[in-house]
């Protein structure tokens, strides 16, 4: 149980950067709605930042380089939006066991080390809440830990990055390049400090590890995860998803699986997949951030909104932050952590996923036959074949149906060996109905 507050809820901001800034400035544009909404107000007590004198524009009795001294001051609050592990860690273990609720945008921490920050959140009671660590603005953790509380997920697959979003449907709808795209994203704000936990599918699978444990009761860290991120994604990639129909998308995959032999389980997963272009993650663009969840009573749920930026991502922190005010002016306390369930996590060469497979190949007759009798020894089923003549070279477009990924890349590594397969030009997991 928090410790009652009676005066006003004293709160202390660490980072002022893409984020905390806004936080602080929406703070005291709203100033007096949100003290209606809490029943008190919300004081700024202080804030911390790498380098005060950069900051001209805040008074300088709030600014401090020193995180630690402001987070042993007389706080009810901590706001983290510093990010990476430390000193975030250090300064949030500390605030938690004195009973300071904490509010954090930062996703890496808490999927390396949220069952040390729920220990010691539980040690004094206090609250932790982190809605901004996943899909930004979108509200979509609050609903898994208390409006689904009453469900049995079964499945949580969306975009999640914001960043790899907006570099994918560039290069899809404009043939854009790369590096100029997330320079644009890194200016714009959507990017890590980082960018390469965004474009390497870190901060992804940050955010599954986050969904899949508040989905299914159970304890999944970032190690847990299977990560591939966008880097090696080609123009070529681009080209052969669109002679699909389909386009490229990063999703964070979060399934329950079960088999008589392993009972039940967990398996979450971060790659680039082919979507058919009807599918609605296709018309997902730029930053935005959509997420399906599946449950047994509620069916489907879509969750939808802008999931990077500063103002988006500072709506779910200042709801967060309403939130724990509320619960210290009620001497109450919000959800706590539920790992009740503790499933096992299944590796991912178990993980079944289907291949989209592009080839370049000599035009002569027996080459399929060839191709086909590679797969057929993996035990890997074709659901579709296309092959286009072209002059000496043909191209062969395969897609196959469910199989062990284990199995799936065994089976390219035999076909590259072929002679009659002059290039493997793109292989990609597709997701989202048959071909
Ligand atoms: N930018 C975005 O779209 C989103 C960011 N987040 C998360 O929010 C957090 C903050 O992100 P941004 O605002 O984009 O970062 P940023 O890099 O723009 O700002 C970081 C701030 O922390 C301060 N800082 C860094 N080290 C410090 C230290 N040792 N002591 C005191 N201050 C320190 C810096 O001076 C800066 O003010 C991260 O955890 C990020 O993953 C979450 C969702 C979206
Ligand atoms: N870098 C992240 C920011 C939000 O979490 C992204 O691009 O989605
Ligand atoms: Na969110």
């Amino acid at each position: 149980m928090s410790e009652r507050v009676r005066g006003p809820v004293r709160v202390a901001l660490l980072g002022y950067g893409t984020v905390g800034t806004e936080v602080a400035r929406l703070l005291e544009e709203h100033a007096t709605d949100f003290a209606a909404r809490v029943g008190t107000s919300i004081e700024l007590t202080g804030i911390a930042v790498r380098r005060p004198d950069r900051h001209p524009d805040v008074p300088a009795e709030l600014l401090t380089a020193d995180a630690a001294s402001l987070v042993n001051d007389d706080v009810d609050v901590v706001v983290e939006l510093i990010g990476g592990i430390e000193p975030a860690r250090t300064l949030l273990l500390d605030a938690l066991r004195a009973g300071k609720s904490v509010v954090t945008a930062n996703k890496a921490l808490l999927a390396e080390h949220g069952a040390e920050l729920f220990a010691a959140a539980d040690s004094s009671g206090a609250d932790l809440y982190f809605e901004a660590s996943v899909a930004g603005a979108i509200p979509l953790l609050r609903p898994l830990r208390e409006s689904l509380a009453g469900d049995r997920i079964t499945r949580v697959m969306g975009i999640v990055n914001g960043t790899t979003n907006f570099i994918l449907s560039a290069m899809d709808s404009s043939g854009a390049g790369y590096s100029e795209t997330l320079e644009e994203a890194a200016r714009l704000g959507y990017a890590e400090a980082d960018p390469t936990a965004d474009v390497d599918g870190f901060d992804a699978a940050s955010k599954a590890a986050i969904l899949a444990s508040l989905a299914f009761h159970t304890r999944v860290s970032a190690a847990d995860v299977y990560r591939e991120g966008i880097a090696e994604v080609t123009a070529s990639d681009i080209a052969a998803a669109k002679t699909l129909d389909r386009t490229v998308k990063l999703l964070a995959i979060c399934e329950r699986v079960s088999d008589t032999e392993n009972g039940e389980s967990v398996a979450v997963r971060v790659h680039p997949v082919m979507l058919p272009r009807k599918h609605p993650l296709s018309s997902v663009d730029g930053a935005f951030n959509a997420v399906y969840v599946e449950a047994d009573a509620a069916g489907e749920l879509m969750f939808y909104g802008q999931g990077a930026g500063g103002s988006p991502t500072a709506s779910a922190v200042l709801g967060d932050l309403i939130a724990v005010a509320r619960n210290r002016v009620q001497g109450s306390r919000g959800s706590r952590e539920s790992a009740y369930a503790a499933l096992p996590v299944r590796p991912f060469a178990q993980t079944t996923t289907r291949y989209h497979i592009s080839l370049d190949v000599a035009d002569r007759a027996g080459v399929l036959a060839q191709v086909a009798a590679v797969f057929a020894a993996h035990e890997v089923s074709i659901a579709v074949v296309r092959q286009r003549g072209r002059a000496q070279d043909a191209s062969l477009v395969v897609v196959t149906h469910s199989a062990s990924d284990a199995a799936l890349r065994a089976t390219v590594d035999d076909v590259a060996k072929l002679d009659a397969v002059h290039q493997v030009v793109s292989v990609m997991r597709v997701e989202g109905g048959e071909p």
